[in-house]
């Protein structure tokens, strides 16, 4: 166990690489993916069903846990990992692209944002010096700069006023995060899809100097071709030996070209969000268990897959309880969806390791049918 935050490469193929990011709370295998624990608990999950996954880290939203218990509260009680049983590593997001999502009423200036919440209407303010505050007040082991992620499509103007809006911000909680050993700070590359803003931005996160580096500003809409395009370029503008972690992605081809692409680290909702409405991702592609087709069918939703779901229920069972809305089926298809994206960073950080992600990324396409299996 280690009492500072490190990062080992260990194997690349082509631009893949794969790791371990050490911490006081646990080792990361990278390429990791992070299940999104919103509001302190991954949705339907027990924090032990999580672990036995394959995670090794969840990420935790600060703009829903300052709305609600809100920080103090979780610091009075022991912090986020005593709060919600979760011994590993967490990472937080700084709230701001959050605030934008789902707050009203947003008012943002140099400053930083206020804000209404969009549970009771109550104003509330996010600026790197607040944003630094909750995130140690939560205990999180990395803490992400608060930034501003503006929407896609948007003018060279207004994606250089933001990102270097960010890059003003980057700084103040550098210098707001102080020092704070085993506990690691994130900056957030910005740029839009403009090659030259990505390159401005990186070198003024670089100059300032963090422990691992975030891309931003993509999985907002553009499209899988242009976050490629822009992801052809953006990792290796970062410096190698730290790790990159790309925000908000993303769907298995998403994040197989991702990694393919110099990624280490990914976080989405898809897998625990698409377990509550019935979507299933398998080695064979996407299905959904509410089709009538499902509802004689005794076989798992996957025979590969070794997940309590695929072990012990049929396809006609689950079709059976996420037609009867009973809590068992996102339990269940939540399970499955989590277990299957982390086999897939298994298969890649095995992949990588062997010097044959080529051949497993092929092997990945060639096994997937094009629409519902
Ligand atoms: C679901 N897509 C997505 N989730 C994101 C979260 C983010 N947080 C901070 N900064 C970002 O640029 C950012 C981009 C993101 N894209």
């Amino acid at each position: 166990m280690t009492t500072r935050f490190s990062f080992q490469l260990g194997a690349t193929d082509g631009k893949a690489r794969s790791g371990v990011i050490d911490t006081p709370r646990g080792a990361i295998r990278t390429p990791a993916f992070m299940p999104v624990g919103t509001a302190a608990t991954v949705k339907a999950m027990m924090p032990e069903s999580v672990a036995a996954t394959g995670a090794d880290i969840l990420l935790g939203n600060t703009y829903h846990l300052m709305l609600r218990p809100t920080a103090e509260r979780i610091d009075r009680l022991g912090g986020l990992h005593r709060f919600m049983n979760w011994s590993k590593p967490i990472l937080t997001d700084s709230g701001g692209f959050q605030v934008m999502s789902l707050a009203s009423l947003r008012k943002l200036t140099e400053e930083g944002v206020t804000f209404k919440s969009h549970i009771d209407g109550s104003k509330h303010h996010l600026s790197p010096e607040r944003s630094m505050e909750i995130q140690r007040l939560l205990g999180s082991d990395i803490v992400m700069c608060f930034d501003e992620c503006p929407a896609l499509p948007a003018d060279r103007d207004r994606i250089a006023a933001s990102m270097r809006l960010s890059m003003r911000w980057a700084a103040r909680s550098r210098e707001a995060f102080g020092d704070r050993p085993g506990h690691a700070l994130f900056g957030i590359q910005q740029g839009g899809l403009e090659r030259d803003m990505r390159e401005e931005s990186a070198e003024a996160l670089k100059a300032i100097g963090f422990e691992g580096y975030a891309i931003g500003g993509l999985a907002v809409g553009e499209g899988q071709e242009a976050m490629f395009e822009c992801l052809d370029y953006a990792p290796e503008m970062l410096p190698v030996d730290r790790p990159r972690y790309l925000m908000g992605v993303g769907k298995p081809d998403d994040i197989v070209g991702a990694v393919k692409r110099g990624v280490d680290m990914m976080d989405c909702v898809l897998p625990s969000r698409s377990g509550r409405t019935g979507q299933v991702f398998t080695r064979h592609g996407v299905l959904n268990i509410k089709n009538a087709r499902h509802q004689d069918d005794p076989r798992p939703l996957d025979e590969q897959c070794t997940c309590p779901a695929c072990r012990n229920y049929s396809r006609a069972y689950l079709h059976h309880v996420f037609r009867s809305q009973e809590i068992i089926s996102s339990m269940l298809l939540t399970w499955h969806n989590l277990h299957y994206f982390q086999e897939l960073m298994q298969g890649m950080r095995e992949a990588i390791g062997g010097g044959r992600f080529d051949a497993w990324e092929a092997e990945f396409h060639a096994q997937r049918a094009e629409g519902d299996i």
